[in-house]
Protein backbone atom coordinates (compact mmCIF):
# COMPACT_ATOMS: atom_id res chain seq x y z
CA UNK A 1 0.00 0.00 0.00
CA UNK A 2 1.33 3.09 -1.03
CA UNK A 3 1.44 6.16 1.93
CA UNK A 4 0.54 9.66 1.22
CA UNK A 5 2.84 12.01 2.74
CA UNK A 6 1.45 14.87 4.29
CA UNK A 7 3.01 17.85 2.19
CA UNK A 8 4.22 18.95 5.72
CA UNK A 9 6.58 15.94 5.95
CA UNK A 10 7.89 17.35 2.00
CA UNK A 11 8.48 20.56 3.09
CA UNK A 12 11.74 22.16 3.93
CA UNK A 13 12.00 23.10 7.74
CA UNK A 14 13.46 25.75 8.61
CA UNK A 15 13.74 26.80 12.45
CA UNK A 16 15.66 29.39 14.45
CA UNK A 17 15.41 27.08 17.73
CA UNK A 18 16.10 23.34 17.95
CA UNK A 19 14.13 23.20 20.72
CA UNK A 20 11.00 25.68 20.99
CA UNK A 21 8.04 25.44 24.19
CA UNK A 22 5.74 28.08 25.32
CA UNK A 23 3.77 27.99 28.09
CA UNK A 24 3.93 24.24 27.95
CA UNK A 25 1.90 21.94 29.58
CA UNK A 26 2.24 17.94 29.71
CA UNK A 27 1.06 15.29 32.08
CA UNK A 28 2.16 12.27 33.89
CA UNK A 29 -0.31 10.07 34.69
CA UNK A 30 -2.85 12.47 36.74
CA UNK A 31 -0.42 15.09 37.71
CA UNK A 32 0.36 18.24 35.20
CA UNK A 33 4.36 17.78 35.61
CA UNK A 34 5.29 20.35 33.38
CA UNK A 35 3.08 23.28 34.21
CA UNK A 36 3.45 26.29 31.88
CA UNK A 37 7.16 26.32 30.62
CA UNK A 38 9.15 28.15 28.19
CA UNK A 39 12.29 27.34 26.65
CA UNK A 40 14.12 27.97 23.76
CA UNK A 41 17.47 25.98 22.90
CA UNK A 42 19.96 26.39 19.96
CA UNK A 43 23.19 23.83 19.33
CA UNK A 44 25.47 23.40 22.32
CA UNK A 45 25.02 21.07 25.59
CA UNK A 46 22.42 22.61 28.27
CA UNK A 47 22.26 20.90 31.02
CA UNK A 48 19.08 20.23 33.05
CA UNK A 49 18.56 20.91 36.47
CA UNK A 50 15.84 20.41 39.28
CA UNK A 51 15.01 18.84 42.17
CA UNK A 52 13.26 15.43 42.02
CA UNK A 53 9.63 15.49 40.61
CA UNK A 54 10.05 19.09 38.98
CA UNK A 55 9.01 17.80 35.97
CA UNK A 56 13.06 17.19 33.98
CA UNK A 57 12.02 13.60 32.90
CA UNK A 58 8.45 14.30 31.90
CA UNK A 59 9.76 17.03 29.84
CA UNK A 60 12.85 15.13 28.15
CA UNK A 61 9.72 12.61 27.75
CA UNK A 62 7.79 15.35 25.31
CA UNK A 63 10.39 16.51 23.49
CA UNK A 64 11.26 13.02 22.74
CA UNK A 65 8.06 12.85 21.56
CA UNK A 66 6.53 10.11 23.77
CA UNK A 67 4.38 12.01 25.75
CA UNK A 68 2.14 14.24 24.03
CA UNK A 69 1.49 18.03 25.23
CA UNK A 70 -1.55 18.48 27.43
CA UNK A 71 -1.20 22.60 26.35
CA UNK A 72 0.92 25.30 25.23
CA UNK A 73 3.03 25.08 22.28
CA UNK A 74 5.93 23.19 21.73
CA UNK A 75 8.26 22.46 18.49
CA UNK A 76 11.33 20.37 18.01
CA UNK A 77 13.33 21.17 14.75
CA UNK A 78 10.80 23.16 13.57
CA UNK A 79 8.05 20.53 13.38
CA UNK A 80 4.62 21.52 15.92
CA UNK A 81 4.38 18.61 18.48
CA UNK A 82 0.80 17.49 18.50
CA UNK A 83 -1.95 15.07 17.66
CA UNK A 84 -1.62 15.89 14.27
CA UNK A 85 2.32 16.36 12.71
CA UNK A 86 3.50 12.59 11.79
CA UNK A 87 6.18 12.95 13.86
CA UNK A 88 8.12 9.69 12.02
CA UNK A 89 11.07 11.94 9.84
CA UNK A 90 11.27 13.71 13.45
CA UNK A 91 12.35 10.93 14.98
CA UNK A 92 14.76 10.05 12.84
CA UNK A 93 16.71 13.08 13.74
CA UNK A 94 16.29 12.78 17.42
CA UNK A 95 18.50 10.76 20.01
CA UNK A 96 16.93 9.52 23.08
CA UNK A 97 18.42 7.94 26.34
CA UNK A 98 15.85 7.43 28.71
CA UNK A 99 15.45 7.15 32.58
CA UNK A 100 14.68 3.81 32.52
CA UNK A 101 16.30 1.94 29.27
CA UNK A 102 14.50 -1.13 27.46
CA UNK A 103 16.42 -4.05 25.58
CA UNK A 104 16.35 -7.77 25.09
CA UNK A 105 19.20 -8.90 27.13
CA UNK A 106 20.10 -11.98 24.91
CA UNK A 107 21.18 -9.13 22.40
CA UNK A 108 25.27 -8.41 21.74
CA UNK A 109 25.75 -4.50 22.76
CA UNK A 110 26.02 -4.43 18.98
CA UNK A 111 22.68 -5.74 17.75
CA UNK A 112 21.33 -3.43 20.58
CA UNK A 113 22.99 -0.63 19.08
CA UNK A 114 21.99 -1.93 15.19
CA UNK A 115 18.32 -2.62 16.25
CA UNK A 116 18.14 0.82 17.22
CA UNK A 117 19.54 2.23 14.33
CA UNK A 118 17.69 0.18 12.08
CA UNK A 119 14.16 1.56 13.73
CA UNK A 120 15.65 5.20 12.43
CA UNK A 121 15.59 4.11 9.61
CA UNK A 122 19.27 4.57 8.95
CA UNK A 123 20.91 3.67 5.80
CA UNK A 124 21.67 -0.17 5.73
CA UNK A 125 25.04 0.56 3.95
CA UNK A 126 25.91 3.02 6.80
CA UNK A 127 24.95 0.77 9.84
CA UNK A 128 27.93 -1.16 10.60
CA UNK A 129 30.42 1.75 10.61
CA UNK A 130 27.91 3.76 12.50
CA UNK A 131 27.20 1.29 15.08
CA UNK A 132 30.83 0.74 15.98
CA UNK A 133 31.88 4.18 15.90
CA UNK A 134 28.97 5.08 18.96
CA UNK A 135 30.52 2.05 20.70
CA UNK A 136 33.89 2.95 20.28
CA UNK A 137 32.57 6.63 21.68
CA UNK A 138 30.98 5.11 24.82
CA UNK A 139 34.50 3.28 25.45
CA UNK A 140 32.34 -0.07 25.03
CA UNK A 141 34.56 -1.51 22.13
CA UNK A 142 36.09 -4.38 24.22
CA UNK A 143 32.53 -5.66 25.08
CA UNK A 144 31.08 -4.50 21.85
CA UNK A 145 30.04 -9.27 21.30
CA UNK A 146 29.12 -9.62 25.01
CA UNK A 147 25.32 -9.70 25.69
CA UNK A 148 23.54 -7.17 27.34
CA UNK A 149 22.49 -9.16 30.47
CA UNK A 150 26.32 -9.15 31.12
CA UNK A 151 26.87 -5.94 31.80
CA UNK A 152 27.47 -3.74 34.67
CA UNK A 153 24.51 -0.85 35.69
CA UNK A 154 27.43 2.02 34.19
CA UNK A 155 28.28 -0.06 31.00
CA UNK A 156 24.56 -0.44 30.52
CA UNK A 157 24.02 3.13 30.72
CA UNK A 158 26.81 3.64 28.17
CA UNK A 159 25.19 0.93 25.57
CA UNK A 160 22.18 3.25 26.02
CA UNK A 161 24.06 6.36 25.24
CA UNK A 162 25.22 4.84 22.16
CA UNK A 163 22.20 3.64 21.03
CA UNK A 164 21.20 7.40 21.85
CA UNK A 165 24.20 8.97 19.07
CA UNK A 166 24.17 6.13 16.79
CA UNK A 167 22.16 8.25 13.93
CA UNK A 168 24.09 11.27 14.57
CA UNK A 169 21.17 13.06 15.91
CA UNK A 170 20.31 16.96 15.55
CA UNK A 171 18.56 17.05 19.16
CA UNK A 172 20.28 14.64 21.98
CA UNK A 173 18.67 13.87 25.02
CA UNK A 174 19.82 12.31 27.70
CA UNK A 175 18.08 11.60 31.51
CA UNK A 176 20.52 10.86 33.73
CA UNK A 177 23.39 9.57 31.45
CA UNK A 178 26.25 9.26 34.30
CA UNK A 179 24.30 6.98 36.76
CA UNK A 180 26.62 4.19 37.56
CA UNK A 181 29.25 5.70 35.36
CA UNK A 182 32.73 5.63 37.51
CA UNK A 183 35.12 8.37 38.01
CA UNK A 184 37.12 7.53 34.75
CA UNK A 185 34.35 7.26 32.52
CA UNK A 186 32.04 10.91 33.83
CA UNK A 187 35.33 12.08 32.90
CA UNK A 188 35.45 10.65 28.98
CA UNK A 189 31.96 11.61 28.93
CA UNK A 190 32.14 15.22 29.42
CA UNK A 191 34.68 15.04 26.53
CA UNK A 192 31.63 13.12 24.88
CA UNK A 193 29.29 15.92 25.54
CA UNK A 194 31.60 18.46 24.20
CA UNK A 195 32.13 17.16 20.87
CA UNK A 196 28.22 16.15 20.55
CA UNK A 197 27.58 20.20 21.24
CA UNK A 198 29.55 21.09 18.47
CA UNK A 199 26.90 20.25 16.27
CA UNK A 200 23.48 19.20 18.00
CA UNK A 201 21.79 20.73 20.53
CA UNK A 202 22.24 18.37 23.69
CA UNK A 203 19.82 18.67 26.59
CA UNK A 204 21.22 16.54 29.75
CA UNK A 205 19.71 16.00 32.74
CA UNK A 206 21.26 15.79 36.10
CA UNK A 207 21.39 15.63 39.67
CA UNK A 208 25.23 16.41 39.88
CA UNK A 209 25.79 19.94 39.84
CA UNK A 210 29.62 19.79 39.08
CA UNK A 211 29.01 17.57 35.77
CA UNK A 212 26.99 20.60 34.67
CA UNK A 213 29.82 23.27 34.88
CA UNK A 214 32.46 20.97 33.52
CA UNK A 215 30.51 19.92 30.44
CA UNK A 216 27.50 22.34 29.82
CA UNK A 217 27.41 25.44 27.77
CA UNK A 218 24.21 26.75 29.22
CA UNK A 219 22.35 25.65 32.45
CA UNK A 220 18.20 24.87 32.58
CA UNK A 221 16.67 25.06 35.90
CA UNK A 222 13.47 23.48 36.29
CA UNK A 223 11.42 23.38 39.32
CA UNK A 224 7.35 22.66 39.88
CA UNK A 225 6.88 22.27 36.45
CA UNK A 226 8.39 25.59 35.28
CA UNK A 227 11.26 27.13 33.72
CA UNK A 228 13.15 28.98 36.97
CA UNK A 229 16.41 30.31 35.30
CA UNK A 230 18.56 29.81 31.76
CA UNK A 231 22.24 31.03 31.75
CA UNK A 232 25.46 29.89 31.30
CA UNK A 233 26.81 28.00 34.62
CA UNK A 234 29.30 31.01 35.37
CA UNK A 235 26.06 32.93 36.00
CA UNK A 236 24.61 30.14 37.95
CA UNK A 237 28.23 29.65 40.21
CA UNK A 238 28.03 33.90 40.53
CA UNK A 239 24.39 33.80 42.22
CA UNK A 240 25.89 32.39 45.31
CA UNK A 241 27.03 33.41 48.39
CA UNK A 242 29.12 31.15 51.25
CA UNK A 243 25.79 31.13 53.36
CA UNK A 244 24.51 29.20 50.66
CA UNK A 245 24.35 25.27 50.82
CA UNK A 246 27.12 23.40 48.46
CA UNK A 247 30.43 22.66 47.82
CA UNK A 248 31.78 24.95 45.34
CA UNK A 249 30.40 28.28 43.81
CA UNK A 250 28.18 26.37 40.87
CA UNK A 251 26.15 24.43 43.76
CA UNK A 252 25.94 27.32 45.90
CA UNK A 253 24.06 29.44 43.16
CA UNK A 254 21.95 26.70 42.33
CA UNK A 255 20.97 26.17 45.64
CA UNK A 256 20.35 30.28 46.15
CA UNK A 257 18.44 29.98 42.68
CA UNK A 258 15.66 27.56 43.97
CA UNK A 259 15.42 29.50 47.42
CA UNK A 260 14.43 32.57 45.36
CA UNK A 261 10.80 33.59 45.88
CA UNK A 262 8.90 33.10 42.76
CA UNK A 263 5.42 34.12 41.65
CA UNK A 264 2.51 32.09 42.61
CA UNK A 265 0.69 29.99 40.08
CA UNK A 266 -3.16 31.55 39.52
CA UNK A 267 -5.76 29.58 40.32
CA UNK A 268 -6.72 27.12 38.15
CA UNK A 269 -3.60 26.17 36.77
N1 LIG B 1 3.29 8.07 35.86
C1 LIG B 1 3.07 9.03 36.76
N2 LIG B 1 1.90 9.09 37.43
C2 LIG B 1 1.65 10.09 38.31
N3 LIG B 1 2.55 11.06 38.62
C3 LIG B 1 3.72 11.03 38.00
C4 LIG B 1 4.05 10.02 37.04
N4 LIG B 1 5.31 10.27 36.59
C5 LIG B 1 5.73 11.37 37.24
N5 LIG B 1 4.80 11.83 38.08
C6 LIG B 1 4.88 13.01 38.94
O1 LIG B 1 5.18 14.11 38.12
C7 LIG B 1 6.10 14.98 38.75
C8 LIG B 1 7.33 15.17 37.86
O2 LIG B 1 8.01 13.92 37.72
P1 LIG B 1 9.32 13.78 36.83
O3 LIG B 1 9.69 12.34 36.85
O4 LIG B 1 9.09 14.43 35.53
O5 LIG B 1 10.35 14.66 37.68
P2 LIG B 1 11.96 14.68 37.64
O6 LIG B 1 12.33 16.12 37.74
O7 LIG B 1 12.46 13.92 36.49
O8 LIG B 1 12.31 13.93 38.99
P3 LIG B 1 13.62 13.06 39.41
O9 LIG B 1 14.73 14.04 39.58
O10 LIG B 1 13.20 12.46 40.73
O11 LIG B 1 13.86 12.03 38.34
C9 LIG B 1 6.41 14.35 40.12
O12 LIG B 1 5.58 14.94 41.09
C10 LIG B 1 6.04 12.90 39.91
O13 LIG B 1 5.62 12.34 41.13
Amino acid sequence: MVRAVPPADLKPTTYAWHIRAEDLRVRAGRRMAVDGLDLRLGQGVHGLLGPNGAGKTTLIRALATVLRPAGGELEVLGRTIDGRTDLRALRERIGYLPQELGYYPRFTVREFVEYLAWLKKMDAREVPGAVQRAIERVGLAGRADDRMKTLSGGMLRRAGIAQAIVNDPDVLLLDEPTVGLDPAQRLEFRTLLRDLGARACVLVSTHLVEDVAASCTNVVLVDDGRLVFQGTPEEVAGLGDPLDVGDSPIERGYTALLARPRPRREAGR
